[in-house]
């Protein structure tokens, strides 16, 4: 009796097949629809199993990351300071969340689109930059932003159903959008002040939805309705989705940003690695509440996605 008890009220994030959707009957697609918009709006996060991004090519990016961070810091250095810290390295101890003083412990680097010469964000969004120290890191991270951005169409396909939208509406937002993969390092936490600072404190992504593949260790958590912290448990080659505050501005917090941290090892020796794919819609997307979420009125002021990811990179430190 008690067991049954327990696992009524256990709350565990639900599992998605993208399979089922790209490959299944219309009912298989309508269930796709109804669990990811239930989901992500009751956890803010589901999990995605049978994709098609390749988990040999996630395993190359971390042993080229390993190769990468293993760098003296005068050379990682050479690659930080690009544009407010979205391409190219940023160090360990910069990032704070929005409205925390005590930096993240964590180091990243951040590869964008490369964009075709006729587009018309070309030299609007920043240029990718390479570390020549790792030759594969360009081709390997190039190939894995292409596959996280295809899956991110299918996604936002589907979130579209959802929300009653044209099915054109988020493929033309993101087309050529300003997506960012971000590779994060977190070396071991032996000897730094982890009464104050962790791993990444609890924050908010600003993007639409953040895809997160297969991180290397534990320690992901999101602030559940009743304020405790519900880790994310995730198994090697499955993805993490969660959803952003562009997403909540958009459908005026039917689908809301879910507060998330990465909490410390309790192995102080061990270090982590994850990759979020930050999915972005072009900087002249109009953010403004779709016809479906209104309710009531919209709470969120009309702004384009290029202006709120200026004000938002300048409250957490990169801008
Ligand atoms: O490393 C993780 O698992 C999450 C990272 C994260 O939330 C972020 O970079 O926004
Ligand atoms: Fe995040």
């Amino acid at each position: 009796m008690e067991e049954d008890m327990n696992a009524t009220t256990e709350r565990k994030v639900p599992e998605l097949s993208l399979l089922s959707y790209v490959n299944g009957t219309n009912a298989d697609q309508v269930k796709f629809v109804d669990d990811i918009m239930y989901g992500l709006k009751d956890y803010g996060f589901i999990v995605l199993k049978d994709h098609t991004v390749d988990q040999k090519k996630v395993d190359m990016a971390y042993e080229y990351l390993s190769e990468f961070y293993a760098l003296p810091l005068s050379v990682k250095e050479k690659y930080a300071g690009n544009n407010g810290g979205q391409r190219g390295y940023t160090p360990f101890k910069v990032e704070h969340a929005k409205n925390n003083d005590n930096p993240d412990l964590k180091e990243f680097w951040h590869v964008g689109r490369e964009l075709a010469a006729t587009s018309q964000y070309k030299g609007v969004y920043p240029e990718n930059v390479w570390p020549t120290e790792v030759p594969e890191f360009k081709e390997t991270f190039l190939q894995l932003y292409n596959s996280m951005d295809t899956t991110s169409g299918i996604l936002l396909e589907a979130i579209g159903r959802g929300l009653d939208v044209p099915s054109s509406f988020f493929a033309e937002m993101i087309n050529d959008g300003n997506s960012i993969l971000r590779a994060i390092h977190y070396p071991p936490t032996k000897g730094e002040d982890t009464k104050n600072s962790i791993r990444a404190a609890a924050h908010e992504d600003i993007n639409l939805i953040t895809m997160l593949v297969g991180a290397t260790e534990s320690g992901l958590e999101l602030l559940d309705h009743d304020g405790t912290w519900l880790a994310v448990d995730s198994k090697p080659g499955e993805i993490v989705v969660d959803t952003g505050d562009m997403m909540s501005r958009l459908t005026n917090d039917v689908l809301p940003a879910t507060t998330h941290r990465v909490v410390n090892p309790t192995n102080d020796g061990s270090r982590r690695f994850s990759m979020p794919f930050f999915v972005h819609p072009h900087s002249k997307a109009n953010l403004s509440c779709l016809p479906s979420c209104v309710g009531e009125g919209a709470k969120y002021e009309d702004i384009t996605a290029g202006d709120f990811l200026v004000q938002r990179l300048k409250e957490i430190g990169l801008y």
